[in-house]
């Protein structure tokens, strides 16, 4: 890399007109810390740009797999496909070796998981791979941070450990945070251009930088921003914008009875007009991006954060809410609660996607077990549950089963398509208004329904 960015000695990757080919052609080796739900999709796009990435893993057995050319990551269109056509033509390779990767990358892309344990932001993993780049980083090479931080994390926590830890000085290398707008399902779709990719650098050539290598990727385009710090606040907002939403439309499902009318018909039929875009009540907020986000702001800066807070025990009591309109439920139809047998529909976060990181299914059914309900969890996608102390079904295995009622947390598509009418009369609780028990003798209560 030869010329200097004006204002940094921090050398840019190369000519301008010249850096697609390079990149294509693989002269920027890339490695990408993090192979799960977003990383792996994110390894194999660049993979296909490039020819020329390692990811890397702690897990040996997703390196295996991958080194199999195959992908452990289910429901994602495409990703099958294209982990296995990069890795038999040499264009992805996987490593448990993080050390040995950052030697031979010289763009090093972050997306390891940024998690919460106990309303503390959990950066450990990050450190990790942190460290990993930091003794393989070379001048001129540059680091994309992409898993969901805390504002001013770049700058007060990683640029810091770069330096202290590779002996280079901040502006022999870049380093930019690159957000993951990424949503489960429809990664690859995403990562290719949904939406515009969002970068900002620490300084001038790394948000230059950070530029030129996504827009060889995203086919939205690439939106610049001030600096990292402003990119990290982009990611965290659109999330607490979204955790305060739900709150919002889940407070609003309480009102049901009180008013006496369907809520949801009345939150989409204010959303006809372009100044409201009020979210969907439902049985709570899981996965590691909308509850852990605002755990990202609030108590880690001077300001407080009333709303935050209370959006997040909003939507944390909602498991709880439904717990309890359950068993009014079982009481109307004159079930004792603790002579009741219920199903709890669904113990991944939402639809579709094998994550049970914040699952609403598990204070929801310990909120039953305390009222002496006997709990049994089904879902389709998995088995196992960190905590959740109750037996696990599949869905199939409900026909098998004495049920007294039931409530959906995750409107998997198979709750949808079950034979209602093989069950004796049941109380159920649907979470999500997915369910059309109409036809049924079933006593239902709907969040945010009439
Ligand atoms: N899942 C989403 O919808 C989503 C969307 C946008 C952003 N994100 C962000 O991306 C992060 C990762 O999400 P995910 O869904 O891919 O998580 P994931 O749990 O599916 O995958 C994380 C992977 O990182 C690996 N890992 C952990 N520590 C490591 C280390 N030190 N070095 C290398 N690999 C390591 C794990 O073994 C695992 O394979 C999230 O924490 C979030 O900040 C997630
Ligand atoms: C790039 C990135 O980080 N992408 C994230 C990803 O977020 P995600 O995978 O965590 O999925 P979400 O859809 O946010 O659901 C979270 C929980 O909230 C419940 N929920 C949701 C909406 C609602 O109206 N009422 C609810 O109750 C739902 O059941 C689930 O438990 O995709 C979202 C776009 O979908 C993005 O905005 C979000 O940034």
């Amino acid at each position: 890399m030869s010329e200097t960015v004006p204002g940094t000695p921090y050398p840019p990757a190369g000519d301008e007109r010249t850096f697609p080919w390079a990149f294509g052609l693989g002269e920027y080796p890339v490695a990408v810390y993090g192979l799960g739900k977003m990383g792996l999709p994110l390894a194999a796009v660049f993979a296909e740009e490039t020819g020329n990435v390692v990811g890397v893993d702690i897990d040996e057995g997703v390196v295996a797999g991958i080194e199999a050319g195959e992908s452990h990551v289910a429901g994602e269109p495409g990703l099958d496909d294209l982990v296995s056509k990069t890795v038999e033509r040499g264009a992805l390779r996987a490593t448990t070796d993080g050390e040995r990767a950052a030697e031979s990358a010289r763009i090093h892309v972050v997306m390891v998981p940024t998690l919460v344990t106990d309303g503390e932001p959990e950066l450990g993993a990050l450190d990790a791979a942190i460290e990993d780049i930091a003794a393989g980083l070379d001048p001129g090479d540059a680091v994309f941070v992409e898993c969901t931080v805390p504002p001013r994390t770049c700058v007060d926590r990683v640029q810091p450990a770069l330096v202290s830890e590779s002996g280079l000085d901040p502006d022999e290398f870049g380093l930019a945070f690159c957000p993951e707008r990424t949503m489960s399902g429809r990664a690859i779709e995403d990562i290719r251009g949904s939406y515009p990719k969002v970068v900002g650098g620490v300084d001038p050539a790394s948000t230059e930088l950070a530029r030129r290598v996504y827009r060889e990727v995203n086919d939205a385009g690439v939106h610049t921003v001030r600096d990292a710090t402003t990119a990290e606040a982009v990611k965290v907002f659109e999330g607490l914008y979204r955790d305060v939403n739900i709150a919002l439309a889940n407070e609003l499902a309480q009102f049901a009875d009180a008013f006496g009318i369907d809520v949801t018909e009345a939150i989409e039929t204010a959303n006809t007009q372009p100044f409201c875009d009020i979210h969907t009540p439902g049985a709570g907020v899981g996965g590691h991006c909308i509850p852990y986000y605002p755990h990202f702001v609030m108590g880690e800066f001077e300001p407080d954060a009333p709303l935050l807070r209370t959006a997040r025990a909003v939507n944390d009591r909602m498991p709880v809410f439904v717990a309890e309109r359950l068993l009014d439920e079982l009481r109307a139809v004159g079930t004792t609660p603790a002579d009741a047998t219920v199903a709890v529909l669904g113990l991944t976060y939402r639809p579709g996607v094998a994550e049970v990181r914040a699952t609403p299914a598990k204070p929801l059914a310990d909120r039953l077990a305390d009222a002496g309900v006997t709990v049994l969890g089904v879902d389709p996608l998995v088995d196992y549950v960190p905590g959740f102390d109750h037996e696990v079904l599949d869905p199939y295995e409900l026909y098998d089963r004495e049920l007294d009622g039931a409530v959906l947390v995750t409107d998997h598509d198979v709750f949808s398509e079950l034979d209602w009418g093989a069950f004796d009369r049941l109380a159920v609780v649907d979470g999500r208004q997915a369910l059309d028990l109409a036809e049924t003798d079933h006593s239902v209560y709907t969040v945010g329904g009439g």
